[in-house]
C-alpha cells in the first residue's frame, strides 16, 4: 500500500525511519523544509530531530515557505535546534526566542527568498525536507497542502528526505503547478496571463538520486485557528463591499472586482466572507494562503477560481474540502509561493491585495510586524510582495486593540512595513479612507475623519494641528511622535 506511493520502483530501498533520515542533519548546515501557513509541512523528521537534539545538541538554519503547523517551530526552538530562522513564523515560543536574541529570524518577503538563493546571495540548502502524497515514475515529488518554498529547496539542495503522508489523499495529484523562472539577466517573462493558466508541471522535477530518504507519516495538517467574523471585522468587511460597489459604478473596477489576494488572520477571512452577502459573482483570487473563506466563496458559487500556494482549514470545513477535492479540481491551483507572490504577476494581473496592519500612522505608513516597533509579531509575510504592486492595495485592521489600551492609528508608526507609497485604502470598523491621490496632510485628514476611534480621535487630531503649525511637508512633532508607545510601555495604555 504505501509502495504504491513510491511509483520510481528504484527508490524503494531508500525508505526509512525518522530518526535514521535525522542523520543526514548536522550541526551547522542550512535545512529547507516543505511548510507554509501551517500546512504542507514535513512532520516526522523535524520531530525526531528534536527529540535527537535532546541527547546530542545541534544547530541548523532553517528557511521554510511560511509558518509550520503541529508545533514544530515550539519543539525545535525548546530543543535548541534554531541558530537562524526564515522567512515567516506564528509561534509563540518561536516569538519569544526570537524576541529575547536566541533565534535570529530573517523577515522577508516571501518571494524573495529562493530568488536569493538562485543568485547565491543566500546559502542553498544543505538537505531539503519535503512532504509528498507521492513520487512519480520520473523521481519526482508531487507536494501535498502547500508548495511554498519546496521546489526550489529540493532542486538547489545537495540531498533530498521525502515524507509521503499517507494521510493525504493522492488525489491531491494534479492540483499542483510548479514553475521554476530561469537564471536573470536573460529570463523571459512569466507565460502566466489568467490566474487560472497553468504553465509549469505537477510534481517537483529532481534528480531522484538526490533522494537519501523516503519517510512515511499518517499525521494531520493543523487546523486554523481563525475564528467567525465579529461585530467590527463585520463592519471592516462591509465597508469595504461598498468602497467596492463604488469603484464598479464608477468604472474603475470590473463587475467581478479582478483577482483577489487576502492575508493570513481573522480579520482578512472575516472580509472575504463579507463577499459572501454581497452582490457580486465571479470572482476569482490570485492569492498565497487558501483559507475557510475561499471555498466558502465556492460553495455560495461567488467565486470561480482561486490560485494559491497553500491550503489552510479549520475544522469546520477540512473534511468537506479534502474529502471532495473532484468538486475543487478545475477551481484550484497551487503555485510555488514565488510565482503565487510575484510582482510580475501581481502587477499584470491587476490584484486588489488585502492585508491586515498592526497599526499605521496618520500619513497611512503601515506597520504589519513589531509590536512597539520591536517585538516581532509574525513577519511581512507575502503582504509587501502584494501591496507594492497591487492595482489597489488596502490594509485593514480594528481601531483599537486590548479593550482599548492600544489606538491602531498612531501619530508615527513605530516600524514601517509598507511606506505611504505602497498603501492606497485603509479600513478599520469606524470606516474608509481612501489615499489615492492624496499629499500627505489631506491623508491625515482622510485617517483621522474615518478610521479612528472615538478615544483616540480628539488626541490624534490636537497632535495633527501642532504638527502642523510647526510645517513640513509631512509634519510631525518629533519629541512626541512616539509618546503613545512609550506610554503604552510605561502605564500599559496610550490613553493620555
Ligand atoms: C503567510 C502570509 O504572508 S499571508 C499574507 C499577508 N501576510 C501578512 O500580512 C503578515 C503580517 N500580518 C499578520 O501577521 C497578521 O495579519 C496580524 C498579526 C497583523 C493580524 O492578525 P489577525 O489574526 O488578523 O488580527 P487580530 O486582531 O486577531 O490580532 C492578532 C493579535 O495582535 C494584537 N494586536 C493587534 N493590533 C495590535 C497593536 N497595534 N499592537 C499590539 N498588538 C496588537 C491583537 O490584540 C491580537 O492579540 P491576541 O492574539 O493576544 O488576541
Amino acid at each position: 500500500m504505501e509502495l504504491k506511493r513510491i511509483r520510481n520502483s528504484g527508490l524503494h530501498t531508500k525508505v526509512m525511519s525518522a530518526e535514521q533520515a535525522c542523520d543526514f542533519i548536522e550541526d551547522g548546515m542550512t535545512v529547507g523544509m516543505s511548510g507554509f501557513t501551517r500546512a504542507g509541512e514535513a512532520k516526522a523528521v523535524p520531530k525526531a530531530l528534536a527529540e535527537k537534539a535532546k541527547l546530542n545538541p545541534l544547530k541548523i538554519n532553517l528557511m521554510t515557505g511560511a509558518s509550520l503547523g503541529n508545533d514544530l517551530d515550539k519543539l525545535l526552538t525548546e530543543a535548541g535546534v534554531l541558530a537562524r530562522r526564515m522567512p515567516f513564523q506564528v509561534d509563540n515560543t518561536l516569538r519569544k526566542a526570537i524576541n529575547d536574541g536566541k533565534v535570529m529570524f530573517i523577515d522577508q518577503h516571501l518571494s524573495e527568498t529562493v530568488e536569493m538563493m538562485r543568485n547565491k546571495q543566500l546559502e542553498m540548502p544543505d538537505v531539503a525536507i519535503i512532504e509528498a502524497v507521492a513520487i512519480t515514475e520520473e523521481g519526482h515529488i508531487v507536494p501535498t497542502t502547500s508548495v511554498g518554498n519546496s521546489a526550489s529547496f529540493a532542486i538547489f539542495a545537495k540531498k533530498v528526505i521525502v515524507e509521503i503522508n499517507m494521510l493525504h489523499k493522492p488525489e491531491l495529484e494534479g492540483l499542483h503547478d510548479i514553475y521554476i523562472p530561469s537564471y536573470r539577466p536573460t529570463r523571459t517573462p512569466i507565460p502566466l496571463v489568467k490566474v487560472d493558466d497553468r504553465i509549469g508541471s505537477t510534481a517537483i522535477p529532481i534528480d531522484p538520486s538526490k533522494i537519501v530518504g523516503i519517510v512515511f507519516t499518517n499525521q494531520s495538517d493543523s487546523f486554523s485557528t481563525v475564528t467567525d467574523p465579529d461585530e467590527e471585522t463585520g463592519m471592516i468587511a462591509k465597508h469595504l463591499v461598498e468602497f467596492f460597489e463604488g469603484e464598479v459604478e464608477a468604472g474603475r473596477l470590473p463587475s467581478n472586482l479582478g483577482p483577489l489576494q487576502a492575508g493570513i488572520g481573522n480579520i482578512a477571512n472575516a472580509v472575504m466572507m463579507g463577499l459572501l452577502d454581497s452582490k457580486f459573482t465571479g470572482l476569482s483570487m490570485y492569492s498565497e494562503v487558501l483559507q475557510d473563506s475561499t471555498f466558502d466563496l465556492i460553495d455560495a458559487g461567488k467565486l470561480d477560481f482561486a490560485s494559491g500556494c497553500s491550503i489552510i482549514l479549520s475544522e469546520r470545513i477540512n473534511a468537506q474540502v479534502f474529502d471532495n477535492l473532484d468538486k475543487y479540481r478545475d477551481k484550484l491551483v497551487l503555485r510555488p509561493q514565488e510565482m503565487s507572490n510575484h510582482p510580475e504577476l501581481v502587477r499584470r494581473l491587476g490584484i486588489i491585495a488585502i492585508n491586515t496592519a498592526l497599526e499605521f500612522d496618520i500619513y497611512g505608513n503601515v506597520n504589519s510586524t513589531h509590536v512597539c516597533g520591536t517585538k516581532m509579531m509574525n513577519g511581512i509575510g507575502g503582504s509587501g510582495d502584494f501591496a507594492r504592486n497591487a492595482n489597489i492595495s488596502v490594509f485593514v485592521t480594528k481601531s483599537i486593540a486590548k479593550n482599548g489600551a492600544i489606538s491602531s492609528v498612531v501619530p508615527m508608526a513605530s516600524h514601517v512595513d509598507h511606506t505611504e507609497h505602497d498603501v492606497d485604502i485603509l479600513v478599520t470598523e469606524q470606516g474608509l479612507a481612501d489615499l489615492r491621490g492624496l499629499a500627505p496632510r489631506e491623508r491625515a485628514i482622510e485617517i483621522i475623519n474615518n478610521c479612528v476611534h472615538s478615544e483616540y480621535r480628539g488626541l490624534l487630531l490636537d497632535y495633527f494641528e501642532r504638527a502642523c503649525e510647526r510645517g513640513g511637508h509631512t509634519p510631525h512633532l518629533l519629541e512626541e511622535a512616539f509618546s503613545w508607545h512609550s506610554r503604552l510601555e510605561q502605564q500599559g495604555s496610550m490613553k493620555a
